[in-house]
């Protein structure tokens, strides 16, 4: 089987897509039986490696989520684990059928299996398409609730592989989720993602899949060249309003995600400035200022009239914007140039913006996110525990669940300090905002628990230090 690149193990697929990845894969010779060895014995190494020699039952369902745990288990039989099959339901496919057959341990009744080592859930994969019924609902949580560790193979049984939708309530919490071929929207999606344990992928050679949403990974930022200066490195220009603390931990995040030179124009110097931090009172001259390389707008600007009218003066700078928190509930078609903008609504900020820009507000996140983004032509980070970012030529970007510990006051102004501090550096909107969020999850998970918002801020530099080239 050749290793598929990073690059395609990046990808996140729909259903509809990984069936059609599966039907090339067929279509350039591969049998469903050669895929779904590849994929039952590469997730029966993943079980035997947490099985560590403990006992295993496995939950087989009627598809080929089930057919893969016929091959799981005969993979765990070979390697001398004590393991056992609890059969939901006949096998319905022919490729079910023919791993059942070539199983030589022991099938159970749900009933018989007392406390054992390691649950296996292979009873639907991505093929579910609606709630469990009870009995298979009662057979899965019970069967979970009489295991040690439990492991769902490709995706948690009870969940929609394309939303992340929990079809059933209370399903259980997972050990690890074992992905099979690719990775689905639900891996990276609440609630679902925030039940899977840990997750690893299991590479079948899939190949690349055209317009597919792909994972947020580590970037790699290169160090000033040996001949930067501040100017060149880039220059930041942050516009406050009349609450100019959170344009604070702007900055704090901003100085450290690489931008050479930080500009904040306030009416008033707020206490606390960081002596790196010039502030100005001339916002039009810093705006007109040709060396500011990128803006941002929105932290502490107030949503009065007059901050209104800031945001519509510092837009028509045309400079790359970076445009957040009060200014994305301000902002109106009219005021976009063009330049490159990254927005970096939470969900009421994005109803908001769907209000302004007349969006039906339909649809799944990344869906919404991605309608934003054709709409307003700008990069579009809806944040959350299941952050999507969308490009405006239909890039979609999921990142991997961050700290839930960022759920405190001022993170925000600390994603957008550090975007715009990439935006600044590098220029481009979808690159700043991948580098951006990149960081700010890493820096919140380098910052442990009960973080500030400032430690945050002050981590983005220990973030950035593992992206070096
Ligand atoms: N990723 C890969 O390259 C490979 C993936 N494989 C595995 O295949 C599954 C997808 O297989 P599929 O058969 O499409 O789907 P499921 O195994 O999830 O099961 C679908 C069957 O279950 C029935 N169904 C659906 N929902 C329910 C429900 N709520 N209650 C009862 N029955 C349900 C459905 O029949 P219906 O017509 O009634 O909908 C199907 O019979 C994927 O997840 C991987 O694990 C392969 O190994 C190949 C490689
Ligand atoms: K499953």
């Amino acid at each position: 089987m050749p290793r598929s690149s990073d690059a395609v193990l990046s990808q996140v697929l729909t259903v509809a897509q990984m069936r059609a990845a599966e039907e090339d894969l067929i279509a350039a010779g591969t049998s469903v039986d050669a895929l779904m060895q590849a994929a039952g014995r590469g997730a029966g190494e993943w079980v035997r490696r947490i099985a560590g020699g403990g006992s295993v039952t496995v939950l087989c369902g009627p598809g080929n989520n089930g057919g893969d745990g016929w091959v799981i288990a005969e993979y765990l039989r070979e390697h001398g684990n004590s393991v056992q099959v609890v059969q939901a339901r006949e096998p319905a496919t022919e490729a079910a059928r023919n791993a059942k057959a070539l199983y030589g341990g022991a099938v159970v009744s749900a009933d018989s299996v007392t406390t054992r080592d390691v649950f296996v859930d292979c009873l639907f994969g991505s093929g579910l398409t609606r709630a469990l019924p009870d009995d298979l609902y009662d057979m899965l949580c019970g069967l979970a609730g009489r295991h040690r560790h439990r492991i769902a193979i490709d995706v948690p049984s009870g969940i929609d592989s394309d939303s992340g939708v929990a079809l059933n309530a209370d399903l259980p919490h997972w050990t690890l989720t074992v992905a099979l071929g690719a990775w689905k929207h639900a891996h990276f999606a609440m609630p679902a993602c925030a039940a899977m344990g840990a997750t690893r992928l299991v590479d079948i050679g899939v190949t690349a899949v055209p317009g597919a949403a792909r994972v947020l990974h580590r970037p790699r930022i290169p160090a000033p060249a040996a001949d930067a200066h501040k100017y060149r490195r880039g220059m930041l220009g942050l516009v406050a309003g009349e609450m100019p603390g959170a344009g604070l931990l702007s900055a704090t995040a901003a100085l450290r995600a690489g931008a050479g030179y930080l500009k904040m124009a306030a009416k008033l110097a707020p206490a606390g400035v960081p002596p790196e931090l010039v502030v100005t009172t001339d916002v039009d001259a810093m705006l007109a200022d040709a060396r500011v390389s990128a803006l941002l707008v929105g932290p502490g600007l107030g949503r009065s009239d007059e901050a209104a009218r800031l945001l519509a003066r510092t837009l028509h700078a045309g400079r790359p914007t970076v445009i957040d928190a009060d200014a994305l509930v301000l902002l109106r078609p009219a005021m976009l140039t063009g330049a490159p903008c990254v927005l970096t609504p939470h969900e009421g900020e994005t109803a908001a913006l769907e209000r302004a820009f007349g969006l039906s507000g339909q649809g799944l996140r990344r869906e919404r996110a991605g309608a934003l983004a054709e709409a307003t032509r700008a990069v579009v980070v809806l944040k959350g525990p299941d952050t999507v970012i969308a490009g405006p030529g239909g890039e979609m970007v999921v990142s991997p669940r961050a700290s839930s510990w960022l759920s405190v006051a001022g993170t925000g102004d600390v994603l957008a300090g550090t975007i715009a501090s990439r935006l600044a550096t590098n220029g481009q909107a979808l690159r700043a905002a991948e580098e951006g969020l990149w960081l700010h999850g890493e820096a919140a998970r380098l910052c442990g628990p009960a973080f500030t918002a400032g430690e945050l801020a002050h981590a983005v530099q220990a973030a950035l230090k593992e992206c070096l080239e």
